[in-house]
């Protein structure tokens, strides 16, 4: 499980997380949600510890980030960070020369889900394409926990939905996901807990299961409950 218990974080004077507290459990989606600007990258940042934090703790599997943490979870930033140059395929060699947790197997079959060409070069690549790969970086990795920046952004809509089947593959396994996103319609019925965050602080948390079935409500009637009143 990853805590995120009272995280602080200042830019400057400028507070952007007020004690932020949430929990992503492994087998789950779970969805960081607000506005623009609220700080959902600068929580990934923090749990990767790309950025320090000003108070609070963030635990994965009970311990305190350390070397060995990193081992166990991957970032997969809005932006592939592979040389334009490379072809799909050096890119791969890259990172299986770099992690020792590269599943090539998995590798391989991210390739054919997502119908990419490995002889192509980064890029050439379409915008969603270039998401895929991404995502294949990624994936491949034999990780607990996958942090998603904003997967599906500026991407059309039949590249979206073809990375929203990736989450309901095996590729994905019973791994922890933390994804943050803008479109909510193309993962809602795969997410399983909603992380609202608004103001520097969460405002709600909710199972989204639980919110269809006990209350009728999709993930963005809640929004517009708590957003619009
Ligand atoms: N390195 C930095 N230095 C100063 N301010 C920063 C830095 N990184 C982010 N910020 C500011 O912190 C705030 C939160 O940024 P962040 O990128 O975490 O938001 P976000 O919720 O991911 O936004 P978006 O939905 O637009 O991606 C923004 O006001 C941003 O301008």
């Amino acid at each position: 499980m990853i805590e995120v218990k009272e995280i602080e974080k200042k830019y400057g004077r400028k507070k952007i997380l007020k004690g932020v507290s949430f929990t992503a459990n492994k087998g789950e989606i779970t969805c960081l949600i607000g506005l623009n600007g609220v700080g959902k990258t600068t929580i990934l940042n923090a749990i990767m510890a790309l950025t320090p934090i000003n108070k609070g703790q963030i635990l994965i599997d009970g311990e305190p980030l350390k070397e060995k943490t990193f081992e166990k979870i991957t970032f997969i930033p809005d932006a592939i960070t592979m040389l334009p140059q490379m072809k799909i395929a050096e890119a791969m060699e890259f990172m299986k020369d770099f992690y020792t947790c590269w599943n090539q197997d998995r590798a391989t079959e991210l390739l054919g889900f997502f119908r990419l060409n490995k002889d192509d070069r980064i890029s050439s690549l379409s915008k969603g394409n270039t998401a895929k790969v991404n995502l294949l970086l990624g994936l491949a990795l034999d990780v607990d926990y996958v942090l998603m920046d904003e997967p599906f952004s500026g991407i059309d809509m039949f590249s979206r939905e073809e990375i929203a089947n990736v989450f309901t593959s095996h590729l994905i396994e019973n791994r922890g996901v933390i994804i943050t996103t803008h479109e909510i319609g193309d993962i809602e019925h795969l997410i399983d807990k909603v992380v609202l965050i608004d103001n520097g602080l969460v405002t709600k948390e909710f199972n989204a299961e639980e919110a269809r079935e006990n209350e009728g409500k999709s993930v963005i009637d809640v929004m517009r409950e708590v957003y619009i009143g």
